[in-house]
């Protein structure tokens, strides 16, 4: 028991998966980073770096990378998830396929699976055999891995239907630089974290089509109170859509060079297609496919959600970018907070 605790897994050795390595690694533990490319293996065991992810960082010495996903995860505790939701089901599959005792799940990714309508905790669970999970936890919050592994201040929040699991998760990752709260609603947290993907999105797009910071602010605020809706609905908080995961990362997404979702809806803005985008992009733009999620589920849910349809109309069905925001500014007059109370009234909030 006492070994498991000194070294924890990192499954996914992108952006994300790489500088909260560094995390770990800065608090004094053993990390096994696992990828599935050798080669990046390699240069992280022989260089310390990932420079296709982390360009110009050095990688503390703690930090092993791992090919083999079973030797990975030998008497490993704690699993730190980071691989791009479309990729989390199959990852899992082979996470349970090698692990012998049960382990804490904590997955950073920020989606929804299309068409199950699936939470990435949710996602886990059905995939995972009861007796080899202990717990999943979320971590989420304004937090770019470029800033992190920079060692920048920066801070987030774990949440967990175990929320003593998610206290220890976050006495694994909390130091001077990387601060950790928690937060008990694993929906909120994990709503927020998917969602404002969409409207950096449409904030980059935007900003793209040269409209300025007036429409920022629109998109960034009536975003939010479309996520707070789903979520509020959907059973979360609403307090949390003013926490980390909600507005924080909303904002961080939205106004940073490094969003990668903000930087492809600046593309689509200018003029480039969605194939164009996504093929020059190098990374993961989880704002499409969660695009389509949210559009599922505003329908499922019947929740108003005017600017997650005009996105899903660009990206997917060849709408005018200009003529979206037409529709948008076209709306019939309403209410700012109408549907919010209502939805708090129909729950008794
Ligand atoms: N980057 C950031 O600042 C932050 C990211 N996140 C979230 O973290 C998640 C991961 O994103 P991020 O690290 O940025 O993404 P990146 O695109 O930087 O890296 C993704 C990593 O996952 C690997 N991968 C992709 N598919 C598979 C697969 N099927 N099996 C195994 N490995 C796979 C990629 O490998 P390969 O190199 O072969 O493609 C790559 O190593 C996303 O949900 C994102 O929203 C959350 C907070 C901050
Ligand atoms: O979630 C993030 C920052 O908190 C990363 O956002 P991007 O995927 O848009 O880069």
């Amino acid at each position: 028991m006492e070994e498991k605790q000194k070294a924890s897994a990192v499954v996914g050795a992108g952006s994300w998966g790489t500088a909260l390595a560094m995390v770990l690694a800065d608090n004094g533990l053993e990390v096994r980073l696992w990828s599935h490319n050798e080669e990046q293996v390699k240069e992280i065991n022989q260089f310390h770096t990932n420079k296709k992810y982390l360009p110009g960082i050095e990688l503390p010495e703690l930090i092993v990378g791992y090919a083999s996903l079973s030797d990975a995860l030998a008497n490993i505790k704690h699993v730190i998830l980071a691989v791009p939701t479309k990729a989390i089901r199959e990852v899992i599959r082979k996470i349970q396929a090698v692990v012998t005792s049960p382990i804490t799940i904590t997955h950073v990714s920020k989606g929804i699976e299309p068409d199950t309508l699936m939470r990435i905790s949710e996602i886990i669970k059905e995939e995972m055999p009861k007796e080899l999970l202990d717990a999943v936890v979320v971590l989420s919050g304004p937090s770019h891995a470029e800033e992190v592994s920079l060692r920048h201040p920066t801070t987030v929040a774990v949440t967990s239907e175990n929320m003593e699991a998610a206290e220890e998760i976050q006495d694994l990752f909390i130091n001077h630089n990387f601060r950790v709260y928690t937060n008990s609603d694993v929906i909120g947290v994990e709503i927020g974290g998917a969602l404002k993907n969409i409207i950096a999105l449409a904030v980059g797009i935007t900003d793209g089509l040269g409209y300025g910071d007036n429409a920022k602010a629109a998109l960034m605020t009536r975003g939010l109170a479309e996520i707070a809706r789903l979520g509020t609905k959907m059973g979360a908080n609403p307090l949390t859509f003013s926490g980390l995961a909600g507005i924080g990362d909303l904002i961080v997404t939205c106004t940073s060079v490094h969003s990668r979702n903000w930087r492809a809806g600046n593309l689509l803005g200018k003029g480039k297609t969605l194939e164009e985008v996504l093929d020059s992009m190098g990374m993961v733009v989880e704002g499409v496919r969660t695009t389509k999620a949210a559009y599922q589920l505003a329908e499922k849910y019947e929740v108003k959600m005017p600017i997650t349809r005009v996105l899903y109309d660009v990206l997917f069905n060849g709408k005018n970018a200009k003529d979206g925001v037409e529709v948008l500014m076209g709306r019939s007059k309403t209410h700012e907070m109408e549907d919010l109370v209502n939805i708090l009234d129909e729950r008794h909030i």
